[in-house]
C-alpha cells in the first residue's frame, strides 16, 4: 500500500483549517444510467441496509432484482424536480450556495487560514474528492460538518466512514473534528421556527402542523440508533419556541424503503387519515433535510400533498427546508466557531513575519524536501 503524500511539501506554507462540509449526494443525471452507480453506491453501503448475515445475499438481490427496477423509477421522480439551473440536482444546487455563503459568512470570522469545501457522501463530488481538495490547500486540521441536524447511524455515522476511510490512505494524517449531530442547536431551532413564522405569515395557520422526517427501520432504533429520539426532541423545541400545544403539531416518519417495519407514525399513512378526524388544513415542513430534495420536493410536496387531497384534505402547505436562509447559514456558521475553539492556530495564532522568513530559511537548507 502506498500511502498518499506530497514530496515537495513547502515548510514555509501556513497551515490551513479545512472545513468539510458534506450531505447525502444525487445521481449525476436523471437517468436510468446515472441512476445505478449511484443506488448502488448507496444501497451497498452497510450502515444504510444493515445486511442479513449472507452479505453476498443481499448485494445479489440488489443488483439483479432491486437495482433493474428501481433505477427506472426513480429517474422519473429525479427528472420532475431538476433544476434547469446549476448542476441540475436541487441537493448539489442547494449544497454549493450553502457552501458559498457559509464561506463568505466565516473567512471573516475564523482567524488564520481556513480553506472549505462540499463532499457528498454517495455521487459527486465525493467525500474523498473533497479532502484531497483540501490537502492540496495544506489543510492540516480539520472539521467535518455532516448537514443532518439529527445524528443517524445511516447518515453521519457513514459520513465517519467514509471520511476515515480516504484519511486511512494518506501518510500525514489531519487533526479530525466532527460534529456529531445539531437537533438542539438553538440557531437551528431559531431557523426552523422563524421559517415556520414566515411561511404562515402568508398562507394562515394550520389544523395541525407536520414534522415529517426520513425514517430509519424500527431495528436500528431498537438496535440504539438515537434517531427517532432526537428527531421528537427537535419537534419538541421548535413547539416551545413557537408556543403551540402538543396536540397542534405531530412528528412522523417518511420515505420507507423495503419491506420491514419502519418507524411509526408514517408520514403517508397520517396524511391519507387525518381529513377523517376532522383536520383538513395541515402544513408540512421536513426538520431533518438542511437542502430541498428529491424526498421533499417530490415525496412531500408532490406525492403526499396528493394522498392528503385524495383522502378529503382541502389545503396542504409544505414549508421549504432551510436551504441558504441567512439565518441558517448563521447557524452553522456558529456551529463551526463553536467546534473550531481551542485548537492552537485556530485561536489566530498564524505565524508571525519572522517565524515564516525562519521557516523559509529552514526549507530552503533542507532543499524543500519532507
Ligand atoms: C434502507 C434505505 C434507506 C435508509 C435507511 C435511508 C436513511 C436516510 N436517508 C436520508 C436522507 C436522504 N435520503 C435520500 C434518498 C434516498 N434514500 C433512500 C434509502 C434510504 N435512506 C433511497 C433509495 C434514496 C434515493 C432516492 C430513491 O430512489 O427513492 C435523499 C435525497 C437525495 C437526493 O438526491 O435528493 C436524502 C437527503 C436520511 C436523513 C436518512 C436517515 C436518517
Ligand atoms: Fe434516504
Ligand atoms: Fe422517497
Amino acid at each position: 500500500m502506498q500511502y498518499l503524500g506530497q514530496t515537495d511539501y513547502n515548510h514555509a506554507e501556513p497551515p490551513a483549517l479545512g472545513i468539510l462540509i458534506t450531505n447525502l449526494g444525487t445521481p449525476d443525471a436523471p437517468t436510468p444510467e446515472a441512476l445505478k452507480p449511484y443506488l448502488k453506491e448507496f444501497l451497498e453501503d452497510p450502515r444504510v441496509v444493515e445486511p442479513p448475515p449472507a452479505r453476498w445475499l443481499w448485494k445479489l438481490i440488489l443488483n439483479l432484482l432491486i437495482i433493474p427496477k428501481r433505477k427506472h423509477s426513480s429517474a422519473e421522480a429525479y427528472a420532475s424536480v431538476w433544476d434547469s439551473e446549476g448542476p441540475g440536482a436541487p441537493l448539489l444546487n442547494i449544497s454549493q450556495r450553502q457552501l458559498d455563503k457559509l464561506k463568505a459568512q466565516l473567512s471573516s470570522q475564523l482567524q488564520g487560514r481556513v480553506e472549505f469545501a462540499l463532499g457528498m457522501r454517495y455521487g459527486n463530488p465525493s467525500i474523498a474528492s473533497a479532502l484531497r481538495e483540501l490537502k492540496a490547500r495544506n489543510v492540516q486540521r480539520l472539521l467535518v460538518l455532516p448537514l443532518y441536524p439529527q445524528y443517524a447511524a445511516a447518515t453521519t455515522g457513514s459520513t465517519f466512514d467514509a471520511v476515515s476511510a480516504e484519511l486511512q490512505r494518506w501518510r500525514w494524517v489531519p487533526e479530525l473534528r466532527f460534529v456529531n449531530h445539531y437537533h438542539d442547536h438553538p440557531g437551528y431551532i431559531d431557523a426552523l421556527a422563524n421559517s415556520i413564522r414566515d411561511y404562515q405569515a402568508e398562507h394562515g395557520t394550520p389544523d395541525k402542523l407536520i414534522f415529517s422526517y426520513h425514517g430509519i427501520p424500527k431495528r436500528y432504533w431498537d438496535n440504539g440508533d438515537p434517531y427517532p429520539c432526537t428527531c421528537h426532541a427537535t419537534t419538541r423545541m421548535v413547539a416551545e419556541k413557537l408556543g403551540l400545544a402538543p396536540d397542534q403539531v405531530m412528528t412522523t416518519f417518511q420515505s420507507r424503503f423495503g419491506k420491514e417495519e419502519w418507524v411509526k407514525p408514517y408520514t403517508d399513512e397520517t396524511l391519507k387519515a387525518l381529513p377523517a378526524q376532522g383536520i383538513k388544513h395541515v402544513q408540512v415542513i421536513c426538520p431533518g433535510f438542511s437542502a430541498d430534495c428529491l424526498e421533499t420536493i417530490e415525496e412531500i410536496d408532490e406525492e403526499n400533498r396528493e394522498y392528503f387531497m385524495e383522502a378529503g384534505g382541502e389545503r396542504f402547505g409544505y414549508i421549504p427546508a432551510l436551504n441558504d436562509r441567512d439565518d441558517h447559514i448563521a447557524a452553522l456558521a456558529d456551529l463551526v466557531q463553536q467546534h473550531a475553539r481551542g485548537w492552537p492556530e485556530a485561536e489566530g495564532a498564524v505565524p508571525s513575519e519572522e517565524e515564516l522568513a525562519a521557516r523559509q530559511q529552514r526549507a530552503k537548507t533542507l532543499g524543500a524536501r519532507n
